[in-house]
């Protein structure tokens, strides 16, 4: 089989690649079983690791519940401290934890620089809400009383991360947490295990006390680990990234303990230029968007609708910018695009083409895989005048097919856009603030994109409605899926 060869990177850092369990402050690797990570570039053993037991899982369990006791009790300002001491390491070693990505992961070199400035920026914004978990003071009916609510850590928090943002889709959940005054126990995935370890490491260095950050390993015995987390009762939430079949399994184990769960999954998200739009930026925003990790983001623009009059243009444009992508090793720093996450991925992109193809779709890219490069890599395909009826309008294709769909009026794309299960992101480019309004308000989605085709960032709450699950990440809002409120009243005091 063809792959290209790309030499292990070399870390200056060589203490954030690490291959072990990461417990109470120790790394752990007595484990008899191990499994082994594989670089989706070249298929090449990166590294192995162990396969842990649920009996391992508990103890990780164990040893965060015990250290949450006293973690709670740490200042909002310590933690706050420890938060920043978080951020500046992760920029200090930014081109080590970027490398790292880019070799379990598969994506370019430049897009996993970007996600690592984006990870962090998770601990700057969360070290400046630590302190602010602020209550209300209530006047309840009866005059002699008084009340006020506090917010409390929730406690232990069981974080089950996928390997499309090795290292941001666990920020996002660990900094609120630990802002929050939670200990957690992060499952990584076991593609891209490497980054949660490496911000292990890191957490250490950031003065946070042993046992408040946990990394627990398996690959086949995920499906153990994702019910322990749900059933057990020292685990007091549970916060999910991944897909949504998986996420209706998880809710459905939680029911037993009533866990309090935060659900991030699939999306299918609607990506609507009207004919007024600027269309130089349209085309723009839909390349950052649909390509973004080789179109393996929740948010990536799944399905375009063009308005009929300029959609052969839009398709044209689109081609020619497609046209420069440099495709290859994610560790070769001239790659604008890396590679897909594994073999699967790639079938699945070509059956939701054929499937277009076959209902009356028009081929503007052809694509397909790049079989010289190895067998996960895959050139952009694009698709116009897509009939409704095609896969694609109802599934998220989680890949580099860009399937372009026509349409007339406002109503018509809305109707469009909103007959799918998720609801996720969407995005709408037109210059009239009226049909952004509109739509804005019609989409049933958790975030509309108004002529930007990225908008991810630690200030806005992120995350859906429907089938793309429900919960808030990032900005003053995802603290609080980490807390409770408490309501104190104090009664029979004296009146006037
Ligand atoms: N909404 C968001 O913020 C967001 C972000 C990233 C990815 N996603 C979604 O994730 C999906 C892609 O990731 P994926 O295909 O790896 O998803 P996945 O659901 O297969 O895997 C996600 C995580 O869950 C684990 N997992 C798998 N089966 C499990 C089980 N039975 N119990 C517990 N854990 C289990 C995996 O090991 C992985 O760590 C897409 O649908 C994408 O849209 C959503
Ligand atoms: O894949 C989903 C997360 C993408 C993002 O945070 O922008």
């Amino acid at each position: 089989m063809t792959t290209v060869k790309f030499p292990r990177p070399i870390l200056k850092n060589s203490k954030l690649l690490r291959s072990s369990a990461y417990v109470n402050g120790k790394w752990l690797n007595s484990s008899s079983n191990t499994f082994k990570l594989n670089d989706p570039a070249s298929g090449e053993v990166i590294e192995e690791l162990p396969e842990q037991s649920i009996s391992e899982l508990d103890d990780a369990i164990d040893v965060a519940y015990e250290t949450f006791k006293t973690y709670k009790y740490t200042t909002p300002r310590q933690r706050a401290t420890w938060l920043r001491n978080m951020f500046n390491a992760m920029n200090n070693n930014a081109d080590d934890l970027a490398n790292i990505i880019s070799w379990e992961n598969g994506k370019a070199y430049s897009e996993a620089l970007g996600e690592i400035k984006y990870a962090a920026s998770y601990f700057e914004w969360f070290a400046e809400e630590a302190p602010r978990m602020y209550g209300t003071t209530i006047q309840p009916s009866n005059p002699s009383n008084k009340a006020f609510t506090m917010r409390q850590p929730i406690g232990v928090c069981g974080l089950i991360c996928p390997w499309n943002f090795p290292s941001a889709m666990i920020t996002r959940k660990v900094a609120p947490a630990l802002a929050a005054g939670c200990t957690v126990v992060v499952k990584p995935d076991s593609q891209t295990p490497l980054s949660a370890l490496a911000l292990a490491q890191l957490i250490e260095e950031s003065g946070f006390p042993p046992g408040v950050f946990n990394v627990v390993l398996s690959s086949k015995n995920t499906p153990e680990f994702g019910a322990r987390l749900c059933e057990s009762r020292k685990v007091k939430k549970v916060s999910f990234t991944g897909s949504t079949r998986v996420g209706k399994l998880l809710m459905k184990q939680s029911s037993s303990t009533l866990k309090k769960l935060s659900l991030e999954l699939g999306g299918n998200a609607p990506f609507i230029v009207f004919e007024d739009a600027d269309l130089e930026l349209a085309v723009e925003q839909a390349v950052a968007s649909k390509f973004r990790g080789l179109g393996q983001t929740c948010v990536c623009a799944n399905r375009l609708y063009v308005h009929s009059s300029i959609i052969d243009k839009f398709a044209e444009m689109l081609a020619s910018k497609v046209e420069n992508f440099v495709i290859g090793p994610g560790l070769d720093k001239s790659s604008t695009h890396g590679c897909l996450i594994n073999a699967d991925a790639v079938t699945k992109v070509e059956t939701y083409t054929k499937d277009a193809i076959a209902k009356g779709a028009k081929v503007v890219v052809k694509g397909g895989p790049i079989t010289k490069l190895g067998p996960t890599f895959y050139a952009p395909c694009i698709l116009s005048h897509v009939p409704q009826n095609a896969r694609v309008s109802k599934e998220e294709i989680f890949g580099p097919l860009c399937p372009i769909f026509s349409f007339d009026t406002l109503d018509e794309v809305v109707g469009y856009a909103n007959d799918t299960v998720f609801g996720l992101a969407s995005y709408v480019f037109s210059k009239n603030i009226n049909n952004l309004m509109a739509v804005s308000e019609a989409l049933e989605n958790g975030m509309v994109s108004c002529n930007t085709g990225l908008f991810s960032d630690a200030a806005i709450p992120f995350g859906g409605v429907d089938e793309s699950g429900f919960g808030r990440e990032g900005s003053l809002h995802g603290i609080e899926e980490y807390t409770f409120i408490k309501t104190v009243i104090l009664g029979n005091l004296p009146t006037k």
